[in-house]
């Protein structure tokens, strides 16, 4: 089996990507990751576009990495320009990096109307470039920029102008579909003419980059390593200019687990779900639930049919197993559940319950029925667990209301004050306290904190980190159904509730009162074991 060289370009065409502006710190921070990760080559920039990236090399050099070599990007020559007079090839070599990437163009198109020059001193320009770099002592990578478009149109000046990078000493010879618009079965074709080109000479290493502009920016990828291409570049979520580039959290997993190839070993590859969620973190980007391998959802079971299968073995419903990416199984709770979804969850919180408990078929109907109200279990886990021990007889209430009145008053002056009185039952006393906030739920929560507080120390450690409210029924205006989820902490673990009603506040109440209920419960309950 031959060894698939792993190139990323994260930091350079990813940074292409709409959106994305890394720094030289998160740049830094992100080669770590991706050495640690088992990435052969990382290409960190063009030192000859902007400052930052010049930075970027001069910085990386104080760090020592594992494996990975650091690479440098940029064009060949441009035309009519002696090669060592050139800015940005004197920029590539200033950057002092083992290896450079060097694009240069493929397709005739491009050299007549992007570059205004002849075809031969475009051969001149990649010929030189090449040749002074590698004659430097630097390992040099050549990107055919818009190869697949460049052998459509013309494959003989196409075909050429890869043997010139060769003879000129390239080490990878990268086909790149730059534009993105070439679909599998081309990519095949043209890849088994270029090996006939060079008379199936295996010293020829090529490499393949491949745009998603088509959707099938993976798929290219992998037919291409089944033509023989040996050097692979993408990037960490598939990041990149336009759709982005080959999504490595989808190359690597499948070259691996589909397809016998070891770009990485077996325990770096479970470490690609951490990676693939930092670099969405540094990008500053939501990461994509539904991500293939790496996303939250990869392996999220909803149907009750499939949770029941995958409880008797996961590999009727996984086509890998999450923990080879290190992503892990979610059963979900929802209107779609059945008894196996629930006798799960029920596991993970520690209750067994029998499959064929009466009340587990009362839960799964409580739950169809509030869902079509417009609650949501998934991400409300601590309401779910309330709903269960109480469904169960278990009884969690540590308190009990009696009421809660909420003023709002609007002064001429312009100032509005929010006053929140609760009154509630604890430990056979009734605790009647008042308190102002910056709305209402702010100060509901406030009174209620009031009244809890010499009871229950602890609800000093319980803070609300996340408030949302969707409106269900838009239709209706101002007197729409309400869903309000809340998260919260209290510094160690996170839960998560929900609260329904077409009056705000009450909804809110409602979310509020199961978050406190859950989280002192927990508390008190842990202390106790
Ligand atoms: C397929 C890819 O993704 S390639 C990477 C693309 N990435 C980027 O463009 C990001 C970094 N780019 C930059 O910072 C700037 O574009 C620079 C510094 C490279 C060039 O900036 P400028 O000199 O202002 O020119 P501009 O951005 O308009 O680019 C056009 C110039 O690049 C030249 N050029 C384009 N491709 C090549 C090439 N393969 N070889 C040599 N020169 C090239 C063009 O001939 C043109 O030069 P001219 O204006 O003298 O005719
Ligand atoms: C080199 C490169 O980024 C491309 O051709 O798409």
């Amino acid at each position: 089996m031959q060894r698939i060289e792993v190139y990323d370009t994260t930091l350079r065409d990813g940074s292409q990507g709409e959106g994305i502006n890394f720094s030289v710190y998160d740049k830094l921070q992100i080669a770590k990751k991706l050495d640690e990760l088992g990435i052969h080559y990382i290409e960190g920039g063009w030192p000859g576009s902007n400052p930052k990236d010049a930075s970027f090399f001069r910085e990386v050099k104080k760090l020592s990495f594992k494996r990975a070599k650091v690479s440098a990007f940029g064009s060949t020559r441009r035309a009519d320009v002696k090669v060592e007079e050139d800015r940005n090839v004197r920029l590539l070599l200033e950057a002092e990096t083992p290896a450079v990437a060097i694009f240069g163009k493929s397709w005739t198109l491009h050299v007549q109307e992007a570059l205004k020059t002849t075809l031969e001193e475009n051969l001149r320009m990649i010929d030189d470039t090449v040749s002074y770099l590698a004659g430097k002592g630097v390992e040099v990578l050549y990107d055919a920029e818009h190869f697949f478009d460049g052998f459509k149109d013309d494959p003989d000046y196409a075909l050429k102008t890869l043997k010139v990078a060769w003879e000129a000493g390239a080490r990878v010879l990268v086909l790149c579909d730059t534009n993105g618009g070439t679909l599998p079965f081309e990519v095949e074709e043209i890849i088994d003419r270029v090996w006939d080109y060079f008379n199936g000479s295996r010293d020829v290493v090529l490499g393949i980059h491949a745009h998603n502009d088509s959707g099938v920016a993976v798929a290219n990828t992998l037919v291409a390593v089944r033509k023989g291409v040996s050097h692979v570049q993408g990037t960490i979520n598939g990041l990149g200019e336009r759709c982005g580039n080959a999504n490595l959290c989808s190359v690597l997993p499948n070259l691996q687990l589909k397809m016998g190839y070891c770009p990485l070993n077996e325990e770096d590859l479970k470490k690609l779900t951490e990676v693939a969620h930092f670099v969405y973190e540094i990008a500053n980007l939501r990461p994509n639930d539904y991500d293939p391998y790496v996303g939250r959802s990869a392996f999220a079971h909803k149907g009750g049919i499939h949770a029941s299968a995958m409880l008797r073995n996961p590999r009727t419903y996984e086509h890998v197993p999450p923990e080879s990416v290190g992503n892990r199984r979610k059963i979900l709770v929802s209107e779609q559940a059945g008894r196996s979804n629930i006798v799960h969850r029920a596991k993970e919180m520690g209750i067994e319950i029998d499959p064929r408990d009466p009340r587990l078929f009362e839960l799964v109907q409580k739950i169809k029925e509030a869902e079509n109200y417009g609650y949501q279990y998934e991400g409300a886990d601590a309401s779910f667990e309330i709903l269960l021990r109480n469904t169960l007889g278990e009884n969690i209430d540590l308190f009990s209301l009696k009421g809660f009145r909420v003023i709002v008053e609007k002064r001429e002056e312009g100032e509005t004050i929010t006053e929140a009185t609760v009154k509630i039952d604890i430990e056979n006393e009734v605790a009647h306290t008042v308190a102002e906030g910056d709305g209402p739920v702010h100060a509901l929560d406030n009174a209620l904190r009031k009244a809890l507080k010499p009871y229950f120390p602890d609800l000093e450690r319980i803070k609300l980190t996340d408030y949302k409210v969707r409106v269900l029924s838009e239709k209706e205006g101002t007197a729409a159904k309400i869903r309000v989820l809340i998260q919260t902490t209290d510094g160690e673990k996170e839960w998560g509730t929900v609260g329904v009603s077409t009056n705000i506040i009450e909804a809110s109440w409602n979310a509020l009162i199961d978050s406190i209920k859950y989280g002192l419960w927990k508390t008190i309950n842990q202390k106790k074991h």
